[in-house]
């Protein structure tokens, strides 16, 4: 039989480990937890090709540009946001966005998009050991840092997760907490992939701006309603001409 003196004991000592317990989750939970974000960008001459009936030859690239000057410009204003990786060989992009305050990491494997990703992951780990990781499109010129933070919020509670995109099928967001690997699969019904690869899936009213990939005429009018960013308002409005 324990004494009442054991017994207390015992309570701290329950108590002392329920607090620690809650300590460490909340170092990771808890905000602030701020991410590094990778951002793969292909070659603006070969990118958006679905955009072909909504934007020529010329103002394509233009228009991929801008949209990565709005994504990057968003989610560097995010508060869930320490620092943002671009993986890209573009060197008109990387300017760009070396200027707003991204890291360029340049698609050294030249394999791809996931093989751009599995790089700038690698890289981001090899400066920040330990850093969460959120992989993201640069194709989401709606972007809100405040929608952003919620997602990588939520996906603060898990060792993976990913946000599908507006259509339901791919997806815009892949994350991975300390510890765990990105894996990603990225490209077309890459949600099913995802589901597949054991990432949970984050279900969240009002981050439409985080799920609003622009792949064709009708997502860019999407991204319109929604509101987009000032570089692809601005491109859009002067269309291929320099501004
Ligand atoms: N670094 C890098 N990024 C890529 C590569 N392929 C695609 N991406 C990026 O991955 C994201 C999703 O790409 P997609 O929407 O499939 O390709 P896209 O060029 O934007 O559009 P489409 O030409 O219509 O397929 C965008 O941010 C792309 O710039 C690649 O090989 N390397
Ligand atoms: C890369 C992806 O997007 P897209 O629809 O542009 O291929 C994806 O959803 O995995």
């Amino acid at each position: 039989m324990r004494t009442d003196g054991e017994l207390a004991t015992d309570a701290i000592r329950a108590t002392d480990a329920t607090a620690a317990t809650a300590a460490t989750t909340a170092a990771w939970s808890d905000p602030p937890v701020r991410w590094s974000l990778i951002v793969p960008l292909k070659p603006l001459a070969l990118a958006k090709s679905r955009l072909s009936a909504a934007a020529d030859a010329l103002l394509r690239p233009r228009l991929a540009l801008a949209f990565a000057l709005d994504t990057v410009a968003a989610a560097l204003a995010s508060p869930a946001v320490a620092d943002v990786s671009v993986v890209t060989d573009d060197p008109a992009a990387a300017a760009g966005l070396a200027a707003l305050g991204a890291r360029i990491v340049p698609d050294s494997p030249g394999a791809g998009l996931n093989a751009a990703l599995a790089h700038g992951a690698r890289t981001v780990r090899s400066l920040r050991p330990g850093a969460p990781l959120a992989a993201l499109n640069a194709d989401l010129p709606a972007l809100r840092p405040g929608e952003l933070a919620r997602v990588l919020t939520r996906a603060s509670a898990f060792p993976r997760a990913f946000l599908t995109d507006a259509a339901g099928i791919g997806t815009t967001l892949l994350t991975a907490a300390p510890g765990s690997e990105l894996q990603p699969t990225f490209g077309g019904p890459s949600r099913c992939r995802h589901l597949a690869s054991g990432a949970v899936e984050i279900v969240l009213d009002g981050v439409d701006s985080v799920r609003q990939d622009v792949d064709t005429g009708a997502d860019l009018a999407a991204a319109f309603a929604l509101g987009v960013g000032p570089r692809t308002a601005e491109r859009w409005a002067a269309g291929a001409r320099a501004v």
